[in-house]
């Protein structure tokens, strides 16, 4: 049984925006401004453009809540946009996702040897370098008790939220041996910890457009990517 469900489709860029609900250029201007609410036809929800990256996302999603949660038109927000799959975890470019957790990747001190320590790992070690048990902060996104099939039945992955894309082999492989995710993106964990600080469901949907590695931007294939997620979304 669904509860009352109306989303409003987060965005971090117009890109997004324009090519999951293309049939908003017939009544938006080619770019929205961010934190603008747009009414979707039909029924379908919202939609709104928030900003690229954790600090832009947060701001404008916080903005946002703060006008609308005491009595909103819409019940829960999706984030949707595109992500990289870090290579070997069963994703293809084009694969559509629902992300169920979130940690913040690149927090943390680079060493003199060029490796990456999470700040979870140096507030765990005391001056002496004796290192205490200590993990990752993990953002969850909202119980799927009563959300729609489309969204529920979405293959779900762990995904890393950071504000520098990976760009090597190694550091992917750093990545993963550090939290042990399938996807990286830029704005998940900040739309996770808003929404759960002002008491609104929330979830994320991606479709991958880039294996996140060697940075090679010949390979990514944000369209393809964009149109597998327009393809899930229309079929509301
Ligand atoms: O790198 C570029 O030159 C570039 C040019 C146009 C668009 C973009 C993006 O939109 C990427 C950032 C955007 O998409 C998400 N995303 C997609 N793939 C990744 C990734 O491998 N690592 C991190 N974020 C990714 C992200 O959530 C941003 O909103 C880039």
């Amino acid at each position: 049984m669904e509860d009352n469900f109306v989303p409003l489709f987060a965005f971090a860029s117009n890109l997004e925006f324009f090519e999951v609900f293309p049939e908003s250029k017939s009544f938006v201007q080619n770019n929205i401004r961010l934190g603008e609410i747009v009414e979707l036809p039909e029924g379908r929800g919202f939609a709104v453009v928030l900003g690229v990256g954790l600090l832009e996302f947060a701001t404008n999603l916080s903005v946002l809540l703060s006008r609308f949660s005491a009595e909103g038109p819409f019940t829960h927000v999706v984030l949707a946009g595109i992500c990289g799959a870090y290579p070997d975890r069963g994703l293809e470019i084009g694969s559509v996702v629902r992300v169920n957790s979130e940690i913040v990747g690149d927090l943390g001190v680079v060493e003199c040897n060029g490796s990456f320590t999470p700040w979870y790992k140096v507030c765990a070690t005391s001056a002496n370098g004796s290192a205490s048990q200590a993990s990752a902060h993990v953002y969850e996104s909202s119980s799927l008790r009563g959300v729609p099939a489309w969204l529920s039945d979405l293959k779900p992955v762990a995904g890393l939220s950071v504000n520098c894309c990976t760009g090597s082999a190694s550091m992917a492989k750093e990545r993963v041996e550090n939290f042990n995710v399938d996807v990286e993106s830029m704005e998940g964990a900040a739309c996770f910890s808003i929404c759960h600080a002002f008491g609104v469901p929330c979830y994320e949907i991606r479709a991958v457009s880039n294996f996140a590695t060697a940075r090679d931007k010949s390979t990514w294939r944000i369209k393809d990517a964009l149109a597998a997620l327009q393809s899930l979304v229309n079929s509301l």
